[in-house]
């Protein structure tokens, strides 16, 4: 990442906003990347109940929970955004999951 300063030496507000800026627009970019990934396993699934996984989703949630706050994050606001991010995940794999053609059962 192309940060220039530590938060500390930061002289400005306009300074402090461009080091938030570079930061932000790294996270889209994993953001996009775990995208990425999300929309690959649809491949493996085959139904709702495939799709939301749901032993994974919980526990996806509370892990991520856990990390924020091993880095003095709020836990419950970092679960609520990583609810969010899953929800929003498995709307798009039903979405690729309905466009693919339907295998016959038995075929
Ligand atoms: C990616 C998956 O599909 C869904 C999306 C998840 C995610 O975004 O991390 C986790 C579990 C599932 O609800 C998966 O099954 O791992």
């Amino acid at each position: 990442m192309n940060l220039t300063k530590k938060p500390s030496e930061c002289i400005s507000k306009d300074e402090i906003r461009h080091q938030i800026d570079i930061i932000d627009k790294e996270i889209i970019a994993l953001f996009a990347l775990r995208f990425q990934y999300v929309s690959e396993i649809v491949k493996y699934k085959n139904d709702a109940e495939s799709v939301v996984a749901q032993d994974r989703k919980d526990h996806v949630i509370k892990v991520r929970g856990e990390w924020a706050e091993n880095h003095g994050l709020d836990k419950d606001t970092f679960e609520q955004i990583y609810r969010f991010l899953v929800d929003h995940n498995i709307g798009k794999e039903l979405e690729i999951l309905g466009r693919r053609p339907q295998t016959p059962k038995g075929a």
